[in-house]
């Protein structure tokens, strides 16, 4: 973190399916096995295109956890050639950096191999730990237990991988729950060293789904998190606030020196009523600070070499284009 500076990714989302074994009750991504439930091949590769020719240098695969274990899903992979989901990340990833922009993927839970055979491709990894309560929204969501969460930290760390995780605020955690979750994610990084940032995420109620009625949190619990965040984490970790879920420039004030990835291309699929802000009116949020475009894998990963080999070349050219469209 650099004092008076906020940092921004710019990125495309590549949802390669909304097939997920969770059933998170605040989640309207998820949706169950039917035709058009993994995204086609040619849509993947247009989006990473159109990405490429829109200056992105980010390509962010988030998707559903182990849609390998629902029903009939091993069809719709397979008619693309492909044994699990995985798979089709793995070799889109592979697309993505001969096309010029680098893998970040949130896949949800992975185990120690599948996170060392992905790593390989991608620049940086993430997982929300969401929170180190148990709650009810999280009963029937296997992969959202604290411990397993904290078991794929660990790995990630012990695998030297870039990491991005977060808390998802008002889900039905106490305050204590949140000093908590970052005291985690702090251990894990006193431990591993991996943590690049810490997305403070809020909770927005969904239409349709069992939380649609729940109370979101106030701008001051927000607050107070990431004030909490910058008191418990050390100044090397980013604060991340997504500019599309909340009124960021009051957050700002707060602690946070992100913004996280934003897109000129493709929309939020988490959180699709939320449209991104204009890149160009990131700076109307930030005040007097100065905006920087950053890589998903920060400058620090860079110097340490924490990244696979194949992405040396790819990374040293999109670290030279960032910083000349910053001095335009
Ligand atoms: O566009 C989004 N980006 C999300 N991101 C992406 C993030 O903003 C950027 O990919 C990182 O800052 C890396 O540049 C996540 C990344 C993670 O590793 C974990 C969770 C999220 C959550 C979101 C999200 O809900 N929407
Ligand atoms: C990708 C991340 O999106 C977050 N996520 C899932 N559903 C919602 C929601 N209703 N509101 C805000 N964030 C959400 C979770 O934290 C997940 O890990
Ligand atoms: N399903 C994964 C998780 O919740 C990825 C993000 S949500 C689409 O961790
Ligand atoms: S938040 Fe992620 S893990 Fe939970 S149901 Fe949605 S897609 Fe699945």
């Amino acid at each position: 973190m650099q004092p008076g500076i906020i940092t921004y990714s710019r990125n495309v989302f590549l949802p390669l399916t909304n097939v997920c074994h969770n059933r998170c009750s605040y989640c309207i991504f998820k949706t169950p096995v039917k035709d058009g439930c993994v995204m086609p091949k040619a849509d993947v590769l247009s989006t990473l295109d159109l990405g490429v020719k829109s200056g992105c240098t980010e390509a962010l695969f988030t998707f559903g956890e182990r849609p390998g274990l629902e029903d009939g899903f091993l069809e719709y992979i397979r008619r693309y050639g492909y044994e699990t989901i995985l798979e089709y990340c793995y070799d889109m990833s592979l697309s993505a950096i001969e096309m010029g922009i680098l893998p970040h993927t949130n896949a949800g839970i992975l185990d120690y191999n599948e996170l060392e055979w992905l790593g390989d491709v991608n620049a940086s990894m993430g997982l929300m730990l969401e929170t180190t309560a148990d709650i009810p929204a999280h009963k029937n969501s296997p992969g959202k237990k604290p411990e397993v969460r904290i078991g794929m930290m660990e790995d990630a760390g012990k695998l030297k991988i870039p990491f991005t995780t977060g808390l998802l605020l008002g889900i039905g955690e106490t305050p204590s729950d949140r000093t908590e979750s970052l005291e985690v994610i702090e251990s894990l990084h006193k431990r591993y060293g991996h943590i690049q940032e810490v997305i403070i995420q809020n909770f927005c109620p969904k239409e349709g789904t069992s939380m649609e009625k729940w109370p979101v949190p106030a701008k001051e619990e927000i607050c107070d998190t990431i004030n909490l965040a910058r008191e418990i984490l050390p100044d090397d970790i980013s604060i991340q606030i997504p500019p599309n879920l909340s009124d960021a420039s009051e957050l700002i004030e707060c602690g946070v020196n992100d913004l996280g990835g934003v897109s000129p291309v493709t929309i939020d699929y988490v959180n699709p009523e939320h449209p991104w802000p204009e890149i160009e009116n990131l700076k109307n949020i930030i005040g007097k600070r100065r905006l920087e475009e950053r890589l998903c894998i920060y400058q620090k990963y860079i110097d340490k070499g924490w990244y696979p080999e194949r992405l040396s070349g790819l990374i040293d050219k999109l670290n030279k284009d960032i910083q000349h469209r910053s001095y335009k």
